[in-house]
């Protein structure tokens, strides 16, 4: 029996972001697992004119959670959904529930966050420090908690080369700009947000960089420990391989590659590709849970959970493999056949913009207007190569994360822990990984049929003889135009014809010499 799995058994456990792609995870595992806890709570907010059950019950019925429904039948009676939004003082929780939560919590993941690199500053300042610093004030109050859990991001300090796994602190105080903000307007909130983010690259990265030192600073005497993932990926191996539910990180680009709408990056192809399937952070998060609860280190231990120092792929290899697998499972109705590359300065990515990404967009809206339809290409393009300038700070760059509390962790789990909770990504083979990943993509993002591969192998074949036949149009269009105006043209091309008549009466007299 596995000692973390039985830990779990009979505990009342509270989870924040639970309706988030973690969160999902996390929550699947444990009622698999450890069929037998308690209770969990979940924070969640009424959503998309969705009540809180509704938002449950569309959880558990997703694919996600069938093998669950299997060993934990009455898993709707386990779920205790309170409304919470951690935007509001006191999460907006009513008495009664915030009563039960503090008498009965056992152990916290705090997993919500806004993870949107464009919010503003005191957005996410709120969800991101000040939330985690109300939770912590709540933890504070709970007599049977035996372990607090923050999961934060291995981007937190990527300021920085090399990250140990440490707190570091940040040039400002967390509580100095949580007053601030209290009292300044947007507008000057707007004007010193570079000023005080400084070398980080987005709001999202500096505010889970002050949200740990909150953590830090207001631990007390609770049991806790910092989990820092790096660019969460579809599930490797468990409940089944593949699955992903939003556009975040890699999964937009994905979409985007396959569609034919992105056909070129600016990346460095030899930087590490840092991505982490999102069953083994989870399984790192319980083994944490349980190590913290159990061994009550006397500091808050940071762990890192990435996979560039055990077992590294970069961005040439995941992108190569992800566009051989659009050629054994192509994606539906693309705009144009997949083909992406890497580029590797501002010029060049500017030339692919305007020719491979602005101009095909032009073309398209045009055509559309002609046909009576609302022109929506131009725009769709002009958020895609947004979203994707966003992204280039972390395609282009490497880091060096330490796994020392990590490998210790797996050194203290029992060989039975050590399959259950699995964590070691050395295991992992990347082109394997990589091709469910896609086929995760087509399946539960964008909710395609398996039985649709045949038509869309033929639509390719399509774009591609379109595409050649535009290509040779185009060659012909601009040469015709060329040997109008230029004499040397002329020549060249009096030379290639009249080389092509000899050659072609020569081998017509050949054959008739044989005959
Ligand atoms: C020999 C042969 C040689 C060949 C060489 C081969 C080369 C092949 C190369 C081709 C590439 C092939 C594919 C490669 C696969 C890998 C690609 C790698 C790129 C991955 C980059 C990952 C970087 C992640 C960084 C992680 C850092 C920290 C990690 C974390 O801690 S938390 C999670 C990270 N958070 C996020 O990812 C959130 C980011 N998103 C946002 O902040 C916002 O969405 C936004 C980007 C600001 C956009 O906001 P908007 O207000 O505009 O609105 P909205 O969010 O509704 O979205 C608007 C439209 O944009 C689309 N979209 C959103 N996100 C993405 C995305 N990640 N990628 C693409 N598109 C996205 C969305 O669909 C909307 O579209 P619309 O509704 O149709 O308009
Ligand atoms: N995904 C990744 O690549 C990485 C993620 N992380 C970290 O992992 C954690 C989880 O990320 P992930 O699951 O990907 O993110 P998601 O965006 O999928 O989930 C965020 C969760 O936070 C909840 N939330 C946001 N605002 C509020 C609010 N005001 N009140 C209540 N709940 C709220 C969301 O609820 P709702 O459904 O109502 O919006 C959702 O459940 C975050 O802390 C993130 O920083 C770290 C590294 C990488």
């Amino acid at each position: 029996m596995s000692t973390i799995a039985a830990f779990y058994g009979g505990k009342s456990i509270l989870i924040t972001g639970a309706t988030g792609f973690l969160g999902k995870v996390l929550m699947e595992k444990l009622f698999r697992t450890s069929p037998d806890l308690k209770v969990i709570y979940i924070l969640v907010r009424p959503k998309a004119g969705q009540t809180l059950q509704q938002r449950v019950f569309q959880i558990l019925d997703s694919k996600l959670f069938e093998k669950v429904k299997e060993v934990c039948p009455n898993v709707h009676e386990k779920i205790r959904a309170i409304y919470a939004d951690l935007n509001q003082n006191d999460f907006a929780i009513s008495k009664e529930d915030m009563q039960e939560l503090l008498s009965c919590t056992n152990i916290i993941f705090h997993c919500a966050a806004t993870v949107r690199f464009d919010d503003t500053l005191r957005h996410a300042v709120q969800l991101n420090v000040t939330a985690t610093r109300q939770l912590l004030l709540m933890a504070s109050q709970m007599p049977k908690l035996e372990a607090f859990i923050h999961i934060s991001t291995a981007y937190s300090n990527c300021n920085l080369k090399h990250i140990d796994e440490v707190i570091y602190p940040c040039p400002v105080e967390p509580k100095k700009i949580i007053d601030s903000l209290e009292w300044l307007d947007d507008a000057i909130i707007d004007e010193i947000t570079p000023k005080l983010i400084r070398d980080w690259p987005n709001i999202y990265t500096y505010t889970k960089a002050l949200g740990e030192m909150v953590v830090q600073q207001e631990s007390r005497n609770l049991s806790i420990a910092i989990i820092r993932p790096s660019i969460v990926g579809a599930t490797w191996q468990e409940p089944f391989p593949g699955w992903v539910d939003n556009i975040n990180g890699p999964n937009g680009i994905i979409i985007a590659t396959g569609k034919g709408f992105l056909r070129a990056i600016k990346a460095t192809p030899m930087a590490v590709a840092d991505v982490i399937p999102v069953d083994t952070v989870v399984n790192l998060m319980l083994a944490v849970g349980w190590y913290t609860a159990v061994h009550r280190p006397k500091s808050t231990l940071v762990y890192h959970i990435t996979s560039g120092n055990m077992n590294p792929c970069n961005w040439h290899k995941m992108g190569v493999q992800v566009l051989a697998t659009f050629e054994k499972i192509p994606f539906e109705r693309p705009f144009r056949r997949p083909n992406a590359n890497f580029t590797s300065n501002s010029f060049t990515s500017q030339y692919w913009n305007a020719v491979s990404h602005r101009a095909p967009a032009i073309i398209y809206d045009c055509y559309l207007r002609l046909t009576g339809r609302k022109p929506r290409m131009t725009k769709l393009m002009n958020r895609l190569l947004r979203t994707v300038s966003m992204l280039e700070y972390f395609i282009n760059r490497s880091w060096e994360w330490s796994t020392y509390n990590t490998e210790m962790l797996m050194s203290e789990l029992s060989p039975e822990d050590q399959r259950v909770f699995n964590f070691d990504v050395r295991q992992l083979n990347w082109l394997e990984y990589i091709e469910n990943y896609v086929l995760g993509v087509k399946k539960y993002l964008l909710k395609e049929d398996m039985a649709g591969i045949p038509e869309a192998k033929q639509r390719l074949k399509r774009l591609r003889n379109i595409h050649y036949l535009f290509n040779t149009a185009l060659f012909l269009i601009a040469w015709r135009l060329l040997i109008a105006r230029s004499q040397m043209a002329r020549n060249v091309w009096f030379f290639i014809v009249s080389f092509c008549y000899k050659f072609l009466s020569y081998f017509r007299a050949s054959s008739t010499l044989k005959v």
